[in-house]
């Protein structure tokens, strides 16, 4: 499939930024943006299987993580197949299963958002979200351990890595969209 036509997934690990940074890459692309932990939570709703107060902590912790997983996976085929091309803000997981995996290597064009831990973990500091720990102690003692489990998988989907731990919000969605151009523009030639 052409990459200009593909859908572009934020990925990387929790509070590297990608829902913060999803909306302001989907406007500068004139896309639309979507994040799949929101869609998750949607669908866990609509589906009954969590109450309608949910969050993704929440419905992580009600449904264990394979069927958060299962789910997640369900939501990311859905959300790479939609056209026109979305922006996709993916959970800190998302390259946990092969499938998704592979969906995020051969159906989007995948950008790696790194950044040290300390600066991961001075984020989750300071911000509300709920995110449940995968090894059932301290999220953000975790933090080492998940960067060391998934970087080999974020390298291996990503046609991109930025490293972006030194930039505020905005210098972050500029930077993007440009280490994103050759991409989009690879097809208008
Ligand atoms: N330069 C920055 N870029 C992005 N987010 C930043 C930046 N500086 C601070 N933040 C804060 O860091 C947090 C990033 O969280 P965000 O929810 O966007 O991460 P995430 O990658 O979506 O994580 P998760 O995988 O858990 O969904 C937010 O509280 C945001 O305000
Ligand atoms: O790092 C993870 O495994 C997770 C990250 C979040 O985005 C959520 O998808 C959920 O809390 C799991
Ligand atoms: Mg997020």
């Amino acid at each position: 499939m052409p990459e200009a036509t593909l859908p572009i997934a934020l990925i990387g690990l929790r509070a590297v930024g990608k829902s913060t940074l999803v909306a302001g890459v989907a406007r500068r692309l004139g896309r639309a943006a979507l994040d799949t932990d929101a869609e998750i939570v949607r669908l866990a709703v609509d589906r009954g299987l969590v109450p309608g107060t949910s969050d993704t902590g929440a419905v992580f912790r009600a449904l264990g993580q394979e069927a958060f997983r299962d789910l997640e996976g369900e939501v990311l085929a859905d959300a790479c197949a939609r056209r026109p091309a979305l922006v996709i803000a993916t959970g800190g997981g998302a390259v946990e299963r092969e499938a998704a995996r592979a969906i995020l290597r051969h159906q989007a064009v995948a950008v790696w958002l790194d950044a040290p831990i300390e600066v991961l973990a001075q984020r989750m500091r300071v911000d509300a979200t709920d995110r449940p720990a995968l090894f059932g102690g301290d999220p953000i003692a975790e933090l080492p351990q998940l960067a060391a489990r998934r970087a080999t998988w974020f390298a291996e989907v990503s046609r991109l890595r930025l490293r972006v731990g030194k930039l505020d919000p905005e210098s972050t969605v500029r930077a993007i969209v440009e280490a994103l151009e050759p991409y989009l523009a690879r097809d208008s030639n």
